[in-house]
């Protein structure tokens, strides 16, 4: 195929995808403010996208989650699409390891009218999942940080997890590069390796990957437990 057609083809799934997105999950004040917020405080711009976004309230809603546990919150931007899925006395608990971050959510989720049902804990989110047993069981878990922790993330969320719990993990696509082992591969791209199949092949669990990012070249691990 030329390079124009290849192009074209670009081009389309990118106005399809903003039609979507302009239709079906339009970004409020709160959440374009929570993205400026970030932007200005230095952050990277690796947040998911709108329509990730509103999948995410789709399987809470579906479910009928009070509790989520996020794991690797960034600026805020996904714990507020997924605190608005949650009812008022629902409460999202967010794990971020950088304190310079911690600020930047709260006042975010403020601005978001979700400051009361979101709790952002500050450290290691594997030194601080264990603590959260005593909160279990969750309804949703999101995993977003360190790719190359991912396998514990979903050895910690199952057991933090219901049967019915539905356990999401971002860049599980990353163009293809993670389906299989490879040689010399980073252990980011292992971790993310090893989740596909420990999610793939744990009875336990259904699962599925989504590219529903960045093109279609990445997107969500989707497990529900059963
Ligand atoms: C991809 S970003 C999260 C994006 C966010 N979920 C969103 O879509 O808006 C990954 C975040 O995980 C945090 N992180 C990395 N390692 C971590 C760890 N071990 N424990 C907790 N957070 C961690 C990083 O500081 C970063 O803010």
């Amino acid at each position: 195929m030329s390079d124009s057609t290849l192009e074209q083809e670009a081009q389309q799934r990118h106005a399809i995808e903003a039609q979507i997105t302009q239709l079906f999950a339009p970004e409020d004040d709160g959440l374009r403010q929570a993205l400026q917020a970030a932007k200005q405080a230095g952050l990277p711009e690796i947040q998911i996208n709108p329509l990730q976004g509103k999948l995410l309230q789709i399987f809470a809603a579906a479910n009928h989650s009070r509790k989520i546990l996020e794991i690797g919150s960034l600026a805020g931007y996904s714990g507020i699409w997924l605190a608005r899925a949650l009812p008022a006395d629902g409460r999202l608990i967010s794990l971020e390891i950088d304190p310079k971050h911690a600020e930047v959510i709260r006042a975010s989720f403020a601005r978001a009218g979700v400051a009361e049902r979101t709790e952002v804990r500050v450290g290691n989110a594997l030194e601080q999942l264990p603590a959260l047993q005593a909160e279990a069981p969750f309804d949703l878990i999101f995993i977003d940080a360190d790719k190359a922790n991912y396998p514990h993330y979903l050895e910690w969320a199952i057991k933090l997890s219901r049967s019915g719990s539905i356990i999401i993990a971002d860049n599980c696509v990353r163009e293809g590069k993670v389906f299989e082992a490879s040689p010399g591969m980073d252990e980011d791209t292992a971790g993310l390796v090893k989740y596909n199949q420990l999610t793939r092949d744990n009875p336990l669990l259904i699962t599925i990957v989504l590219a529903n990012d960045n093109d279609y070249t990445d997107g969500f691990n989707i497990s529900v437990v059963k």
